[in-house]
């Protein structure tokens, strides 16, 4: 038998028992006995507003700690992590997209987009070349004129903030993409180009994507498609 088949296959995100809940609450926002993403898989994440879907997307970067069970993201247990090695782990290997894009505002768009390559300590040398030309790449990929590189990102649209930050994602190419509710701002044209660009460049480094919206009419681009409320059985008791 060849070793290949000796070895299961590897997931992206796998959850264990895990729970959720905020402090003070009187109930678990988060309580999924076990779901797995492939890695490779691109998935669609839906559930109804307050499902708890934001809760698991800081879950699973690492930004909140479980009240218990498993986190593991690239066969790699973020719950054994110091705050730090989370940290560190996230940078290099995760890109997310949060709904309030988390730009920093007085910085502008190319040094919000190179901060993220910094803490990943991607710079330097023929990588930092490599950057440029990336940088450049996404920006146009994006629609963000080069223009915009200089400006603060203060200064942008909502939609503009938003491309900036999925700059900013990619620009690691990460190996698995969690990006929460990242199209609300943008108009059917550039939605559809962002989409297509993001399938490519996953596909391209074979990132895994968890992609988290309210837009259904979107289900169409992925591989498979989740309904919280489905792993999610504190929503099971709440309903
Ligand atoms: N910081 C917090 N402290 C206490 N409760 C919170 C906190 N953040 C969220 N919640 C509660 O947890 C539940 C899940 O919230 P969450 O934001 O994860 O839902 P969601 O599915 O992302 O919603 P939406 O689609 O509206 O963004 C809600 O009942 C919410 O009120």
């Amino acid at each position: 038998m060849q070793k290949k088949e000796l070895v299961e296959a590897q997931a992206a995100i796998l959850l264990k028992q895990l729970r959720f809940r905020y402090q003070g609450a009187t109930a678990d926002v988060i309580d999924i006995p076990d779901w797995r993403l492939e890695q490779g898989e691109k998935c669609f994440l839906f559930g109804a507003s307050g499902a708890g879907k934001s809760t698991l997307m800081n879950l699973l970067c690492g930004v909140l700690q479980p009240t218990s069970g498993e986190v593991a993201v690239l066969e790699q247990t973020l719950t054994t992590m110091s705050a730090r090695q989370r940290d560190r782990f996230r940078s290099r290997h995760i890109g997310v997209v949060f709904q309030q894009f988390n730009l920093i505002p007085y910085l502008t768009v190319e040094e919000n987009v190179r901060l993220a390559s910094w803490f990943a300590n991607n710079a330097g040398g023929a990588a930092e070349r490599e950057l440029t030309q990336r940088l450049h790449e996404l920006m146009d990929a994006l629609q963000l004129k080069s223009e915009l590189l200089q400006r603060p990102s203060k200064e942008l649209s909502v939609g503009q903030q938003q491309r900036v930050a999925i700059a900013r994602a990619l620009i690691n190419q990460p190996e698995l993409m969690i990006v929460d509710e990242p199209t609300s701002a943008l108009d059917s044209y550039a939605r559809d180009n962002f989409m297509q660009l993001l399938m490519n460049v996953c596909s391209e480094h074979n990132s895994s994507l968890l992609f988290v919206s309210h837009d259904l009419t979107l289900q169409s681009y992925f591989d498979s498609s989740v309904n919280l409320a489905d792993i999610n059985v504190a929503g099971e008791r709440r309903r």
